[in-house]
């Protein structure tokens, strides 16, 4: 379900199309003219970010007949949640399930099953080939809609003019009339501890672990951790979660659906302690050790594992940007301010997704790209804030639907009118929120 929604249909159809054709040889040279060649032109829109948000808008606004641009940097579209997010999160997800289910979950059902071995490297390989089929169908999309992708690093010059330091080598510079800033978001690093993807892992880390650790500490009990740590779980690690808050599933989870959640992942043999921060670390010995301490103050206690996973929670991504370049505000948590409309500081440089207000989804950022290009091609745009589903991946899943009024664009809105009253709303009142009241 996720996929379908996340990727229109043709995306899958066409994944194979691009699989089944030769792919057109373009010298490095010829890019690189191709490139420059675009940089007398204004475009339409030019897009900083090929995540859910960025790829969305993009295609959209070619559907709509926009002369647009998508600069990406990671040299694969689809941004987080198809490289290192959502897809090969469900595709581990998935095929651990199915192998802990059959290890421990067929002879009550009348089934034997022989030799069960675990292939890591096959099951990698597995979550490899969703994310490629997937990332290389966006890419398609972009040709049929005429979109172009700009490889490369974007950064403002100016209201008006992006700067690309181009994967390849060299420069070149975009223009235009409107310019959507969606960049997404990174893992908040825990201070003390350096991120090697190794020992000390984000959740990019625990989606390509080439052996399973023995004992694995997951720092946060949040979504990222619970998946993560039922993968690493399934699959043989002795996984414990160090939660600060004394529920799972962050503060947004129901208490009672936490309780019910915490004691059936415990069944599935996760160890937990809630109610427990950890205080500091040290990746210098055999294993990693982590002082751990009660959230509300005690007896401190010293735990080690081989892996540990720093999952508390993301943060918008601004670096390099150049946002001061173009006059543009973030508040206090690193979002960049926009309006109603998504509109920032300079109206026609607008921002979605994970590096703005709201939840970190990807059908949240879907949804705002559609919006944002309404606004800009007809004038008026629509997401239902009041409604927005999440769902936690573990087995079973967890499922609910969250009020994101406080938490959306417009709340932190700028002195300019924020009113996104050009649907008929109240002149000020961010049209969003009238429909949470
Ligand atoms: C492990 C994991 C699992 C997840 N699972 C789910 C899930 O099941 N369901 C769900 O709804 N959400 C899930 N999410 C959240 C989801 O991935 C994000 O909400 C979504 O990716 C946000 O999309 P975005 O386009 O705003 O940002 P991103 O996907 O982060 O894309 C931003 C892109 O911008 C690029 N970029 C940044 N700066 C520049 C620059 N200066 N120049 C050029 N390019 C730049 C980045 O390389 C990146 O590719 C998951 C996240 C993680 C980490
Ligand atoms: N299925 C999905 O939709 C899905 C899957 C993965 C990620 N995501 C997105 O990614 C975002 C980030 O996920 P996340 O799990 O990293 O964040 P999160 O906000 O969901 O959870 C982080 C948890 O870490 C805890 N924490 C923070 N500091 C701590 C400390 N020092 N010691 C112990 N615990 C600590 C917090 O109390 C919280 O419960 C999510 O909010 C979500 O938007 C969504």
């Amino acid at each position: 379900m996720l996929a379908s929604r996340l990727i229109p249909r043709t995306a899958v159809r066409s994944s194979f199309a691009t699989r089944t054709s030769l792919p057109t040889v373009v010298s490095p040279a010829s890019r690189w003219r191709r490139a420059y060649a675009s940089q007398a032109e204004e475009k339409d829109l030019v897009i900083i970010g090929g995540g859910v948000a960025g790829y969305v808008a993009a295609i959209k606004a070619g559907q709509e007949g926009l002369k647009v641009a998508c600069i990406e940097k990671r040299g694969a579209l689809g941004g987080t949640c198809l490289n290192v997010g959502c897809i090969p999160s469900k595709s581990l997800l998935n095929n651990s399930h199915l192998y802990h289910q059959i290890l421990h979950d067929t002879k009550n059902r009348g089934i034997q099953v022989g030799d069960v071995k675990l292939d890591l490297a096959g099951m990698m390989k597995a979550k490899d080939t969703s994310v490629t089929g997937l990332t290389k169908g966006i890419e398609f999309l972009f040709k049929k809609n005429g979109v172009e992708y700009i490889k490369g690093t974007g950064s403002f010059v100016n209201e008006h003019e992006i700067k690309v330091a181009l994967n390849e080598g060299g420069e070149t510079s975009v223009k235009g009339k409107n310019i959507i800033i969606a960049t997404g978001s990174e893992a908040t690093p825990f201070p003390g501890l350096e991120i090697d993807e190794k020992r000390v892992i984000t959740s990019t880390g625990a989606l390509s672990l080439q052996k399973v650790p023995e004992k694995m500490i997951v720092i946060g009990g949040g979504i990222i951790g619970l998946e993560m740590g039922s993968v690493w779980s399934r699959l043989g690690a002795k996984v414990t979660v160090v939660e600060f808050l004394d529920q799972i599933g962050g503060p947004g989870m129901d208490s009672e659906i936490s309780k019910q959640a915490l004691k059936l992942l415990k069944k599935q043999g996760v160890d937990f302690k809630l109610s427990t921060k950890v205080v500091s670390g040290d990746q210098s010995g055999e294993t990693v050790k982590l002082e751990v301490d009660s959230a509300k103050g005690g007896k401190p206690e010293t735990l080690d594992a081989d892996v540990v996973l720093v999952a508390i929670g993301r943060r918008p991504y601004t670096s390099g940007l150049g946002l001061e370049n173009a006059g543009l505000e973030v508040d206090e948590r690193g979002r960049v301010v926009i309006d109603s409309e998504y509109r920032t500081k300079a109206s026609h440089i607008r921002c979605i997704g994970d590096v703005t207000f709201g939840p970190m989804l990807a059908h949240k950022a879907e949804e705002e790209a559609v919006a944002a290009i309404e606004y800009i091609k007809k004038g008026y745009g629509h997401v239902n804030y009041g409604v927005i589903p999440s769902v936690m991946y573990t087995h079973p899943e967890v499922a609910w639907c969250q009020l994101a009024c406080q938490d959306q664009p417009g709340h932190g809105r700028h002195g300019q009118d924020a009113g996104g009253s050009r649907d008929g709303q109240t002149p000020g009142v961010p049209h969003h929120r009238a429909q949470c009241g």
